[in-house]
């Protein structure tokens, strides 16, 4: 929204993410509150990562929905997944550098789950698929990746919207998705239940 200030909306982001935050004011959505919900984010044995991600979206936004009757809610989760595996989100230079070193010179896929509940109770929830290739890493790029720090709490230990965009020759699907909400099903699931025409 180049022209007009983002209108306030009668939308609550059930999400700690500055990144949900910034994505959805690039569409002009100005959530009215934000509201982050506190999970349980352990893997289940043998959990799938599309499984997992549905699931933490879902959890997010039962967590969250009940405190705002009345108000649309939207609940969100990023993985970085390869093969059967969910990489974790890092938080520490050991684990970042970890997942590095497992995406150099590799394909992946970031799952994006994403959960909306209406203001009449009825909900919404798809998983948004995209694939990211990397190149493959030298040593020296590794460790320079890992000084920037801009891997920190972020899903598999890198950030599409900084430094690691140099890495990533191809990538197919959504990339809103990779940076933490894909904004073309969000905003098709939020008017699906009714959110554009009175709230925007
Ligand atoms: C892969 C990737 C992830 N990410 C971020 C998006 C998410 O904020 C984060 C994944 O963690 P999430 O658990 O999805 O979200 P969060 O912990 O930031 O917030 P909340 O649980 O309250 O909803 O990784 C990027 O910013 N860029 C990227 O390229």
């Amino acid at each position: 929204m180049s022209k007009n200030e983002p209108a306030l909306t009668g939308l609550v982001l059930a999400s700690a993410s500055p990144r949900r935050l910034d994505l959805l004011r690039q569409i002009g959505i100005l959530p009215v509150a934000v509201d982050a919900p506190s999970i349980d984010e352990a893997v289940l044995p043998r959990e799938q990562p599309l499984a997992y991600v549905h699931r933490m979206a879902q959890a997010k936004l039962d967590a969250v929905a009940p405190r705002h009757a009345g108000a649309f809610v939207l609940a969100a989760d990023t993985v970085v997944a390869c093969g059967r595996r969910i990489l974790p989100k890092a938080e520490d230079a050991a684990t970042a550098r970890d997942c590095l070193e497992l995406l150099s010179g590799r394909r992946h896929r970031v799952l994006g789950g994403i959960a909306i509940a209406g203001p009449d109770g009825r909900q919404a929830i798809r998983v948004v698929t995209t694939q990211v290739v990397f190149k493959r890493l030298s040593a020296d790029e590794i460790a320079h990746y890992v000084d920037s720090g801009e891997w920190r709490g972020k899903a598999g230990g890198y950030a599409v919207q900084g430094f690691a965009a140099a890495f990533i020759p191809s990538l197919n699907g959504s990339y809103s998705n990779v940076v933490g909400l894909s904004l073309s099903d969000a905003y098709a699931m939020l008017t699906g239940l009714g959110f554009a025409s009175r709230e925007r």
